[in-house]
């Protein structure tokens, strides 16, 4: 069975996608620093504890481990802190996957699968976001991924490497098994929030702005459940295996819901009503972002599984009661 070395394999998606790869068989070495990752996360494999940015240990690691492919999740991923700090973001983000992808060279590693994210597309005025869309990032986090891809595109056409570049929409839920989910006691996404405000871990869940060109005012996403995330990982990771060729391709389902509807279904699915208030625009964020998700049913024949509001919020529920005061 093919040998998939992991960077941030302990964190929430990694976690999901080293759950299914050590389901389906494959060898796994999880390679994690563990700032915002958890230890108990990694249900598979071997877990070590390293950064790449210190690329002599992350090339003993990878050299040692000898893997067939690399799935690279490791990263920072707030965007206000990424406006504050660039360059810890550029640093870790941009300088560290040119660790990786040196790593990779040195152990004579082809394939690579990149956490890219819809943030490299900016504000984009036409919907549904197809991949040949002008990346447009407007915060540091969307152009430290961005810089990734550019240096993706070049290695690939150097040739003796492959990669697919997964561009995420909004990850929600949880491990339907209920054995992981988002442990981050900071995390400040949608969904989490309401699941956590709905058990009492937060007082109210506030709405950032509802004077968006929306049909409710507020801001509209693509969710998509982090187990069908995984699953096109692990698509992709066969895909590679194959001999296919390096692809960019974007994680949604290829619809949108507004906050508000958010708020509603996580009212409805964990029968409390919670309490909400409205506060001013968060900076930064685009009205609408919905996937094309065409291109990855045609390339990796991706079914996915969980494409359904309800659902998802209610494992992110299910997942959040397990935790406990953890979060
Ligand atoms: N969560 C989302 O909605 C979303 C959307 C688009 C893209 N992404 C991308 O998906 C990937 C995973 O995100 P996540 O939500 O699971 O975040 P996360 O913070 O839960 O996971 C990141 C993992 O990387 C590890 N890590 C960070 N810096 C490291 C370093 N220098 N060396 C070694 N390990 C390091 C962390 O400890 C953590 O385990 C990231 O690349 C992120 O940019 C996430
Ligand atoms: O407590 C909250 C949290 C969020 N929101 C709103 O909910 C929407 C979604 O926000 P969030 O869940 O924080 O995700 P995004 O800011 O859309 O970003 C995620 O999804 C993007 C793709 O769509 C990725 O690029 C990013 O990496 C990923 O963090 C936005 O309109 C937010 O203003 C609230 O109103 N209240």
């Amino acid at each position: 069975m093919a040998r998939v070395f992991v960077t941030g394999g302990a964190g929430y998606i990694g976690s999901h996608a080293v759950k299914l790869l050590g389901e389906k068989g494959f060898e796994v070495a999880v390679f994690d620093n563990l700032s915002t990752g958890n230890s108990s996360s990694v249900l598979y494999g071997m877990l070590i504890k390293g950064d790449i940015l210190d690329y002599e240990t992350l090339k003993k690691a990878m050299m040692d481990f000898k893997p067939d492919a690399v799935m690279h999740f490791a990263a920072k991923i707030i965007v206000p802190e990424s406006v504050e700090k660039p360059l810890l973001y550029y640093e870790n983000n941009t300088a560290g996957a040119i660790n990786v992808l040196k790593a990779m060279r040195e152990t004579g590693v082809k394939n690579f699968i990149f956490s890219s994210t819809a943030a490299v597309y900016g504000q984009p005025e036409k919907m549904p976001i197809k991949e040949d869309f002008p990346l447009s990032p407007i915060n540091p986090y969307g152009r430290s991924k961005a810089f990734v891809e550019t240096i993706l595109k070049d290695l690939s056409f150097a040739g003796d490497f492959s990669y697919v570049s997964l561009r995420y929409f909004n990850v929600a839920g949880a491990d339907p098994e209920g054995k992981i989910g988002e442990t981050k006691k900071d995390a400040t996404h949608l969904i989490t929030m309401c699941v956590r405000t709905a058990c009492g871990k937060r007082d109210k869940l506030f709405v950032f702005g509802t004077d968006y060109p929306t049909k409710d005012g507020t801001c509209i996403r693509d969710y998509i459940h982090v187990m069908d995330l995984a699953e096109a990982h692990i698509k992709a990771l066969d895909y590679l295996l194959e001999g296919g060729k390096s692809e960019i391709l974007n994680c949604g389902y290829g619809r949108g819901f507004s906050v508000l509807e958010v708020v509603n279904e996580a009212k409805k699915v964990t029968g409390i009503d919670f309490p909400v208030e409205y506060r001013e625009r968060r900076p930064g964020d685009p009205a609408r972002l919905v996937a094309d998700a065409e291109k990855i049913k045609r390339v990796l024949n991706w079914v996915p599984k969980y494409d359904d509001l309800s659902f998802i919020i209610k494992t992110a529920f299910e997942w959040e009661k397990k935790l406990g005061s953890q979060s």
